[in-house]
């Protein structure tokens, strides 16, 4: 999922990856001599009020806009940057707040140029993902998802079409169905194990757990052996992964003059940004290239063993195998392997381990939810550390508490943009071919409209709602929905489920000494998802030795 690049957002404690999908911040350009900046800030400055003035000559001599068209309300924009200017680093928050001012259900911005539709209430995201779902089935075409994706191959960028509907589901059936999901479990497990020896270890030298990392590289882990066969968290290779990952976040975390303010394109070039974009799509090809190469390696020496883990079939190699195949209506090149793997990759591991980083901060924060949480897990477990489905079914106060996490810090806070396939009537408004859609999921899922106590952590509240991740009626949209909803839930459920499962049956555990619950930085940053600034501290004291 992604957001931005078209909606997919990076970031990773591989990362310190930032981006948000619209803009964010202009990154730090690499340290160059205060003339060079100069300079640049001259060209920028002119080019700018070139622009400005342009624009402004045409605004004022072109006939008055036709009245006809009834348009959803919008704060007042500037020449050139529209609404740009009224955009913060969390853009969902700068949305929250606008849309209280101008349009608490649909707001039109414009971001630079782009009509771009604000989304912000349950009745307004059913009208965009149920009744007119088709027509907003597409993803916005910019040259730097272009750039970034494979030419638009890659699911959550490519446009609403055939190709888009036998790609994802070759995703779901290859990758994130619950039989395939299933056969993970081993690797799971494995993971999980490292994860709690970490933990005595922690707890045996007296220093607190930086859960944060912990979650990130756990969740990391898991996605790259299923998907790839490896990990990448070490040595020479490791760091190669690790840096590719911080450009391609930084990458996305740009503001793209070319794709909102055309007339500014040559900014991007001045500044080293179109060439930065080429070169991180290089990087990560080569990156990908050599996962399928060591794949076809690894099998042509032992043809009849799948590459995986105690025998697991691995993402690449299904992928592959359909490729030889060739049974698809769609052709698998390689390109679309890769696009496939960096769907897997960019979409799993973030948005998991953010789940998980709130999971825990939300708990800490409310004792009296952790100790009704942990006692409900270890009365079904009774002793046991083998975590089945079926315990986990039986676990309903915990999913009550991963739903209620994600109402209140949803991984993506602003879906993935889609566009405008045609022109269309959204609650009586006149929304044009080519506008871009944000879902602002943050302010429904907050909305104190349908949520009661929408600010307060209260996971009791689902028992009384007939509302989950799957029979949701358009309030909870942790996941998306309708047709570009995100196919990954089961999977990354399975995860979630258990590491949370796991951690609370085997430790207790509390806040740092000395660290009250009213110290604890709530400050979000945006990566590939929405993340906690500051890293997450905890002590887990083992139940048994
Ligand atoms: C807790 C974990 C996850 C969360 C919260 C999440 C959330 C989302 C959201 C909000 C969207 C946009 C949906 C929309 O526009 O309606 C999305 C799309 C997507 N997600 Fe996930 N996701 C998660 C895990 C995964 C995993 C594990 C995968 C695959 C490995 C995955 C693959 C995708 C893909 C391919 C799309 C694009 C769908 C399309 O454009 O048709 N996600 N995800």
């Amino acid at each position: 999922m992604r957001n931005g690049r078209v909606g997919i957002r990076w970031a990773g404690r591989a990362g310190d990856i930032r981006r948000d999908p619209i803009h964010t911040k202009i990154p730090h350009t690499h340290p160059r001599s205060l003339e060079k900046m100069w300079t640049l800030f001259h060209i920028f400055i002119y080019t700018f009020f070139l622009g400005a003035a342009f624009l402004l000559i045409r605004h004022y001599t072109s006939p008055p806009p036709s009245t006809t068209k009834k348009l959803p309300p919008s704060p007042p924009r500037l020449p050139v940057i529209g609404n740009l200017h009224q955009l913060g680093e969390l853009v969902h928050h700068s949305f929250y707040s606008l849309a209280k001012r101008y349009g608490d259900s649909l707001m039109l911005l414009y971001i630079g140029s782009v009509p771009s539709l604000v989304v912000s209430s349950t009745e307004a995201a059913r009208e965009i993902m149920k009744t007119h779902d088709i027509a907003f089935g597409s993803r916005p075409d910019t040259r730097m998802f272009r750039a970034i994706s494979y030419d638009l191959k890659e699911i959550t960028a490519a446009p609403y079409g055939e190709y888009w509907r036998q790609a994802k589901s070759i995703l779901t059936l290859q990758f994130l169905s619950n039989k395939k999901v299933q056969t993970f479990d081993g690797l799971r497990e494995k993971i999980m194990g490292e994860c709690v020896d970490k933990i005595h270890r922690c707890f045996l030298s007296n220093q607190p757990v930086d859960l944060s990392d912990m979650f990130s590289s756990l969740t990391n882990d898991i996605t790259c052996m299923a998907a790839f066969g490896r990990t990448y968290n070490e040595g020479e290779i490791g760091r190669k992964f690790k840096k590719v990952l911080k450009e391609f976040s930084e990458v996305l975390g740009s503001f793209y003059f070319e794709d909102s303010i055309p007339q500014l394109a040559v900014v991007d070039r001045l500044r080293g940004l179109s060439a930065k974009v080429d070169r991180v799509a290089v990087d990560f090809d080569e990156f990908l290239q050599g996962v399928v190469d060591e794949t076809l390696s690894k099998r042509s020496k032992n043809p009849n063993n799948p590459v995986g883990e105690d025998g697991m079939e691995t993402f690449v190699e299904a992928l592959l195998k359909i490729q030889k195949e060739d049974i698809i209506g769609i052709t698998i090149d390689d390109d679309v392997i890769k696009a496939l793997l960096l769907d897997a990759y960019v979409a799993g591991t973030d948005t998991s381990s953010s789940v998980l980083e709130w999971l825990m901060t939300e708990l800490l924060l409310h004792p009296d939810k952790l100790e009704k949480v942990k006692s409900e897990v270890r009365k079904v477990l009774h002793g046991k550390k083998d975590i089945t489905e079926d315990d986990l079914e039986k676990m309903t106060y915990l999913k009550a508490v991963i739903m209620e996490t994600t109402r209140l810090h949803p991984p993506l806070p602003v879906l993935p943009p889609r566009v405008a396939r045609h022109d269309v009537k959204v609650m009586g408004y006149d929304i044009a071919e080519g506008t871009r859609v944000y879902v602002n999921v943050y302010a429904i899922m907050r909305d104190p409209k349908v949520w009661d106590k929408a600010d307060t952590f209260l996971p009791e509240r689902f028992f009384d709602l007939s509302i989950d991740f799957v029979k949701h009626n358009f309030e909870l949209l942790t996941f998306g929905a309708g047709r570009r909803g995100c196919p990954g839930r089961i999977f990354a459920m399975a995860i979630n489920e258990k590491v949370l499962a796991k951690i609370l049956n085997e430790f207790d555990w509390s806040l740092p000494s000395g660290v009250k619950r009213e110290d604890v930085d709530m400050k979000e940053t945006f990566g590939l998802a929405n993340h906690r600034k500051v890293p997450l501290l905890a002590v887990g004291k083992p139940v048994s030795p």
